[in-house]
C-alpha cells in the first residue's frame, strides 16, 4: 500500500469533476472508479460535503488521499484512493458555484440522499433575489442542493462555459430525469434565460449505483493504522462488490471508468437494484429491528427475516425483465450475509417514507393491479408504519391508520 501523503509525487490531477455530498459512498464508489481509471491522471475531483466541515477538514489534512477497506467475509484488503484533489465544506456555496461555472469542469456528480431531490418552494424567493443581485454578494445563499446547483449553472451560463454532465448517484429511479425536471421547474420561476439555456447547457445522466458502504466507526480508523502503519482520519469501509450502470451523454468526456456499464435503457437495471437490494434493506430495517436485530446480516440470517425478504423478492421478480434475476438474488443473499459488514439497520431506516415510496410502493402497486395480495410489500409497509407511529403522536392516535396496518399484516 502506498503512503497516504503521496500527492506531491503524483503531480496534480486537473480539477474536472465537482462532487456534492462528500460522504462514505462517494469515496467507495465514484471516487474509487475515477482513481482506478486508465486516464486517472487527467481527472481530479473537487468534493463538497453537504454542509459540515469535519470530513472536508480531515481529508484536507491528508491531501484528499484516504484508505479504502474492501471487507470480504474472509478478510480485509487495503488500498489508497487519490482522485479527490480538494475537499471543501458544502457551506462554501461561493466556491461550489465558482467550480460549477468553471469551463474546465466537465462533470457534476451527486450523492445527497434521496430526499434532497425535492424542490423546496420556500427557497424560490431567496433564489429570485440571489439571481437579481448576482455579483453583488447576495445576503443569503441557497441551502438546498437544487438551489445551489441552479446558482452555479446561472454563473456557468453567463460565463459561456461548455455543456456540463450532471450525474446523480442516489438510490432513486430515473434520477437523471428527476434532476432535470426539478432544475427546469426551479429555473422556470427564477430565470427565463436559464430555463432556455438548460436543454443545451446540461446533459443529465441517469445511474444505478451499487456498493454497500456503511457509516465508518471510530474503531475502523484504528484498525487501518494497525494494518497499514498509516494514520488515516478518513478511511472508508465497503464490500468487494461494486456496480455502476449509466445512461446519458457526457459532452466534455468522462474518465475511463473501466468496469462501469453504459446503456440506453436504464430502467430495468434501476428497478432490479432498487426493488431487490434496497427494498429488502428497507423491509429488514423495519422488521429486523422489531426482532431486536441491529444489522442487515443478523436480520437476514434470522429465518423469519429471510422468509419475508424472499416473499418480497418473489413479488418484485414478477415485474422485472430477464436480467439474470436468479443469479442476482443468490449474489445478494451472499452480500447480505457477509457478517463482517456492519450495516446498521438504524442507518437504513433514516427517512423511511421516501424510501418506501421508491422501493416498495412501485412493486405493491403492480402486484395489486395483477390481483395479488402483495404480502411481502405489505409486511414492509406495515412494520415501517408502526415505526413511524412511534415517533409521530398524530399517527399513533389515528384509528384508521391502525386498522390499515392490521389489514396489511393479514392481507
Ligand atoms: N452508502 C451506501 O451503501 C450507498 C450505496 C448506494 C447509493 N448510496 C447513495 O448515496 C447517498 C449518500 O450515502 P453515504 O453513505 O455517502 O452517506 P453519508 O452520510 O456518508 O454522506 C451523505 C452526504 O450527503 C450530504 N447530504 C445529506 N443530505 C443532504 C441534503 N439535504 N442536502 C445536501 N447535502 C446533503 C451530507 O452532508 C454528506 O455529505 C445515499 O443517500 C444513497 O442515495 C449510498
Ligand atoms: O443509502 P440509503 O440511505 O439510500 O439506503 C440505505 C441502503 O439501502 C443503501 O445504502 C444500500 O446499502 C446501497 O444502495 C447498496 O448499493
Amino acid at each position: 500500500m502506498r503512503p497516504l501523503l503521496s500527492r506531491t509525487t503524483e503531480g496534480d490531477r486537473p480539477e474536472r469533476i465537482v462532487h456534492l455530498g462528500l460522504g462514505a459512498f462517494h469515496r467507495a464508489h465514484q471516487a474509487w472508479y475515477t482513481d482506478r481509471a486508465a486516464d486517472a491522471a487527467d481527472w481530479g475531483i473537487v468534493a463538497f460535503t453537504g454542509r459540515s466541515t469535519g470530513l472536508a477538514d480531515r481529508l484536507t489534512a491528508q491531501q484528499g488521499v484516504y484508505t479504502l477497506v474492501e471487507r470480504a467475509p474472509d478478510g480485509d484488503r487495503f488500498s489508497t484512493v487519490g482522485s479527490i484533489v480538494r475537499a471543501v465544506p458544502g457551506g462554501d456555496v461561493a466556491e461550489f458555484t465558482r467550480m460549477l461555472a468553471h469551463p474546465r469542469t466537465a462533470i457534476l456528480t451527486l450523492t445527497v440522499t434521496e430526499a434532497a431531490y425535492q424542490v423546496d418552494p420556500e427557497e424560490i424567493p431567496l433564489l429570485q433575489t440571489a439571481f437579481r443581485v448576482r455579483g453583488e454578494s447576495p445576503a443569503a445563499t441557497p441551502a438546498t442542493v437544487l438551489g445551489r446547483i441552479l446558482l452555479g449553472l446561472e454563473l456557468r451560463r453567463s460565463n459561456g462555459a461548455p455543456a456540463l454532465a450532471i450525474v446523480p448517484c442516489d438510490n432513486l429511479a430515473a434520477n437523471g430525469e428527476t434532476v432535470r425536471r426539478s432544475l427546469e421547474t426551479l429555473a422556470e420561476q427564477v430565470s427565463p434565460e436559464l430555463r432556455d439555456w438548460l436543454p443545451t447547457g446540461i446533459s443529465v445522466v441517469s445511474t444505478s449505483v451499487d456498493r454497500i458502504t456503511p457509516r465508518v466507526t471510530p474503531e475502523e480508523t484504528g484498525l487501518v493504522e494497525a494494518a497499514t502503519g498509516y494514520r488515516d482520519e478518513a478511511p472508508v469501509v465497503t464490500e468487494p462488490f461494486t456496480d455502476w450502470v449509466l445512461s446519458g451523454d457526457f459532452p466534455a468526456g468522462h474518465p475511463a471508468w473501466s468496469t462501469a456499464r453504459f446503456t440506453d435503457d436504464i430502467e430495468p437495471w434501476e428497478n432490479r437494484k432498487l426493488w431487490l437490494l434496497n427494498g429488502a434493506h428497507t423491509l429488514l430495517a423495519a422488521t429486523g429491528r422489531r426482532r431486536g436485530h441491529t444489522t442487515v446480516a443478523r436480520a437476514f440470517t434470522d429465518p423469519a427475516g429471510r422468509a419475508e425478504v424472499e416473499a418480497l423478492w418473489d413479488e418484485a421478480t414478477r415485474h422485472l425483465p430477464d436480467l439474470e434475476i436468479r443469479a442476482y438474488r443468490t449474489a445478494l443473499a451472499a452480500r447480505f450475509t457477509n457478517p463482517r459488514i456492519e450495516h446498521r439497520l438504524a442507518q437504513i431506516a433514516e427517512d423511511t417514507l421516501t424510501k418506501l415510496r421508491l422501493r416498495i410502493v412501485p412493486v405493491a402497486r403492480r402486484e395489486r393491479a395483477a390481483g395479488r395480495p402483495a404480502t411481502g410489500c405489505a409486511t414492509a409497509l406495515a412494520a415501517s408504519g408502526l415505526d413511524l407511529a412511534e415517533i409521530d403522536p398524530r399517527l399513533a392516535a389515528d384509528d384508521t391508520f391502525h386498522t390499515t396496518v392490521r389489514q396489511m399484516r393479514t392481507p
